[in-house]
């Protein structure tokens, strides 16, 4: 065990209005209102493992993240932590803006227990992987840009090599090179066996990188246990939630749909989704498709620097469910791309097995853990399928035989 969450609860005070706070004391009359964010909190997360923590905006997420931290204690319960914790939440919170960012990494280290060589170390270690020049680390901290801040809160967070990570969306820290930096990071220490509490909306990186995962739904654990059990039924939740707004969504979809990929890259992009192609018997681009037809996609991406990466695309629904998906790293052997300049892969579906309904392709570029986005064209080329050969019905042709049982 690396973390325990035992009956954990969180009551919050809530007062409508600041000057409440000082009535209420002065009259000993009640003005706040108690909000519970989190109730029968019970839970381990094993040593060495990554376990993800998901559920909507609200729901108490970092809250418990803060309790395992240590930064906000319980309002009732208890909570057991083994091993040197290192918390990616608000990273810099601690910093004195006034003090430059050499002092500050020497403040952390003597939060950290740290003194003589070992405190000489975690300085040398915070100073290097920020990538901040002398200069730079000689002037106060609050002369930083914020992509500077967040090199050294990064660097001072993770130097001491934590037993215990918590991470909350942290892996978006900094320009993309940091962040891939800071990702390697996370990835390092789990390699070393550090156990990751890891917090994220995005389900791809949870399913990536966890072994386990909770979710957490207003202030409760919804479900808990292997990640694909569990983000498969918060999905689930999701999408029912947004039942109501399926028809619209997909609507939508189809009419702004761009024939170009809305490729979303920054000017610090590492690599762009230029072109997405398909073809069949019946030309490039068909707007329609029939079933069971042959059908290639070709993916053009165009490499801005010399660094591996994988291409990953998926046929969508309207409602933005996935019909299918696969990526260059499930290829056998699973080896990246490589090199600057342009990148085409090509996908064949012999016989696509789809039925009659509208879909749409999205593509990704992912570094080579396939974990990081470099970019992405989402819910472009709408296409019509149409089962004219067939009477079955449904989304994809399954292989099945009919049997007469005397
Ligand atoms: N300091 C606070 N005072 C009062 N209420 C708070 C405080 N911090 C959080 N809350 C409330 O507690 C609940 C849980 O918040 P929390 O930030 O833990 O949710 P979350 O799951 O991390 O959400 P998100 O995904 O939006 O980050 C919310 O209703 C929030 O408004």
């Amino acid at each position: 065990m690396a973390i325990r969450f035992k009956g954990i609860e969180k009551k919050y005070t809530v007062y409508s209005k600041p000057q409440d706070r000082l009535w209420e004391w002065m009259t000993g009359r009640q003005r706040h209102r108690v909000h519970v964010a989190l109730a029968g909190i019970d839970f381990d997360v094993k040593a060495g493992e990554t376990f993800g923590l998901i559920g909507e905006n609200g729901a108490g997420k970092s809250t418990l993240l803060k309790i395992a931290a240590g930064t906000i204690r319980p309002t009732l319960g208890q909570i057991e932590r083994e091993g040197r914790v290192a918390a990616l939440l608000e990273l810099g919170a601690g910093f004195h803006p006034e003090e430059s960012g050499h002092d500050n990494i020497r403040f952390m280290a003597a939060l950290h227990g740290l003194e003589g060589p070992a405190m000489e170390d975690f300085i040398v270690r915070a100073t290097a992987f920020s990538e901040l020049s002398a200069e730079t680390l000689e002037r106060p901290v609050k002369t930083y840009s914020s992509g500077m801040f967040m090199r050294l809160a990064f660097a001072a967070a993770t130097a001491i090599d934590p037993d215990v990570l918590i991470v909350d969306e942290a892996l978006s820290v900094g320009d993309l090179h940091f962040q891939k930096k800071s990702l390697n990071r996370i990835l390092e220490l789990r390699e070393r066996g550090a156990t990751v509490l890891f917090c994220s909306h995005n389900l791809y990186q949870v399913r990536s990188l966890c072994q386990r995962a909770a979710w957490i739904h207003g202030g409760r654990v919804q479900a808990i246990g292997a990640t694909e059990d569990v983000v498969t039924a918060y999905e689930a939740h999701e999408r029912r939630r947004y039942a109501h707004l399926r028809t619209e969504a997909g609507e939508e979809a189809r009419q702004e749909a761009p024939a170009k990929p809305a490729a979303v890259s920054s000017s610090t992009a590492l690599a762009k989704i230029v072109k997405l192609t398909t073809e069949t018997a019946d030309g490039i681009n068909p707007a329609q498709v029939d079933s069971f037809q042959d059908l290639s996609v070709e993916i053009e991406v165009e490499s801005y620097v010399d660094a591996p990466f994988h291409v990953l695309f998926a046929i969508v629904r309207p409602d933005k469910d996935n019909v299918f998906g696969t990526s260059t790293q499930f290829r056998v052997q699973g080896k990246p791309l490589h090199g600057t300049g342009t990148h085409r892969v090509r996908v064949r579906f012999p016989r696509l097995p789809l039925l009659s309904g509208e879909y749409l392709w999205s593509a990704y570029v992912l570094d080579d853990s396939g974990i990081q986005l470099l970019d992405m064209a989402e819910l472009i080329q709408p296409f019509t399928v149409l089962n004219q050969k067939h009477r079955e019905f449904g989304l994809s042709w399954l292989e099945h035989e009919w049997v007469q049982v005397e």
